[in-house]
């Protein structure tokens, strides 16, 4: 990877404020949680243990952790009038403008009136962001009205139910629950970033998700496992998948799920979302697209040094799941709802408006010329 000068475009290695809930690139793997390792995360953590650690500032114990899933079961029912407006979205929306809108929605019906009510509008969204993309899905896709309070004990098996109709196998939930733990927070990156600057005007949760959602969608950030998915379903050998990706490089362009703006090596995650692709991968069979996968990485770093990020294995595994590839971004909201909300915490508990400054290019004086008068 180049290394490019840091500050200006794209803000790199500038400090754009403190934070006590992560760090990236820095100690352990190089990921961690309120000092917790992500890989100690992946292996031994409930994703709900994770949401409380962000969201409440430490891990529940036994008690408190049942108490919080049941609430979060509690919470998984949608308002009628939201129901009413998924049920006008169209099945050719993307359903990241999906997650937007009922995020957005449930801000009109479920408004935060208060910053005293933040941790419960946020164990709200936490627990019915499910709810929405997959109702919206189910009837605009197969035409039934599902019933969205299930009995699941995690936030993955509830996606995972709502979906299919039925609650998932163990090893399925269990991959959920890793990729949820996986994506749950990630210090200032583009979306959590875009919604600490909308926390800064004091503005209300539902504003800062619905922006940050935004921010998520585009396949430079959480759209890249789904344009991932895109590029390797097309290739039927690892060998087809290496000619391809050189030709694509020949022509500089980029390769989704690839490169970082801040781990230069290699991302954490990575490594950890490719065992459980492999061992779905096993699971039903695939002789085709985990081996595109691994030869387009190892192409990828001889090549160009361009190390696999969070999002590259995470599509095969999706896959292999049978999930749809459009429902891959929104579950990454479904994950990272958790670091946005603790980071508007943070945002309103140490408050100053985030107004950045800019180097000025344009004109220095310009002539005013009448309507009438100008090309
Ligand atoms: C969960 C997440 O959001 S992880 C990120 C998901 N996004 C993607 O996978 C999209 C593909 N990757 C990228 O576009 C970039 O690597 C980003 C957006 C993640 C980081 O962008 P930057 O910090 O600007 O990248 P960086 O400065 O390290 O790039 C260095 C060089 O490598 C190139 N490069 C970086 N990533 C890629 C890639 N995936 N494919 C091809 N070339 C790449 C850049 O074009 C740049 O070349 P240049 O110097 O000739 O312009
Ligand atoms: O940190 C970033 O820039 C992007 C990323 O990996 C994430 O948000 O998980």
């Amino acid at each position: 990877m180049s290394d490019k000068p840091i500050g200006g475009a794209g803000l790199r290695g500038q400090s754009a404020g403190s934070t006590a809930l992560c760090t990236v690139g820095q100690t352990g793997s190089g990921l961690t949680y309120r000092g917790f390792d992500i890989k100690e995360l992946a292996e031994k953590a409930r994703f709900e243990e994770v949401a409380y650690l962000l969201l409440k500032g430490k891990l529940p114990n036994q008690a408190e952790l049942d108490a919080y899933v049941t609430k979060l079961k509690g919470l998984r029912g949608l308002p009628q009038a939201l129901k009413t407006v998924l049920e006008q979205i169209p099945a050719s929306a993307h359903p990241m403008d999906v997650m937007r809108t009922g995020a957005s929605m449930l801000g009109n019906l479920e408004t935060e009136e208060s910053f005293d009510e933040q941790q419960d509008v946020s164990d709200r969204l936490l627990a019915v962001l499910p709810s929405i993309i997959c109702y919206w899905y189910r009837f605009s896709h197969d035409g039934v009205r599902i019933e969205t309070e299930t009995d699941d004990e995690s936030v993955g098996a509830h996606f995972l139910h709502l979906l299919r109709d039925e609650a998932p196998s163990e090893l399925h939930a269990r991959v959920m629950n890793v990729s949820l733990i996986l994506y749950a927070e990630h210090e200032f990156n583009a979306s959590t970033f875009t919604a600490r600057v909308c926390a800064s005007t004091l503005s209300d949760m539902h504003s800062c998700v619905t922006g940050a959602i935004g921010s998520l969608r585009g396949p430079l950030h959480g759209g890249a496992n789904e344009a991932a998915m895109d590029m390797i379903e097309n290739w039927k050998s690892p060998e087809e998948a290496e000619r391809e990706i050189m030709g694509m490089l020949e022509r500089k362009e980029k390769i989704m799920g690839f490169g970082h703006a801040i781990y230069r090596e290699s991302d954490p995650r990575n490594a950890i979302i490719k065992e459980w692709s492999e061992r779905l991968a096993q699971d039903v069979g695939d002789t085709v697209l985990y081996p595109v996968s691994v030869r387009v990485e190892d192409v990828m770093w001889r090549e160009k040094k361009l190390f696999c990020n969070a999002d590259f294995f995470h599509a095969s595994a999706y896959h292999f799941m049978d999930i749809p590839t459009k429902l891959f971004t929104p579950i990454f909201v479904c994950s990272r709802v958790t670091g946005w909300c603790a980071h508007v915490f943070e945002q309103r508990a140490n408050n100053r408006i985030i107004r950045p400054s800019a180097d000025y290019v344009g004109p220095e004086k310009s002539q005013w010329v009448p309507i009438e008068e100008r090309d």
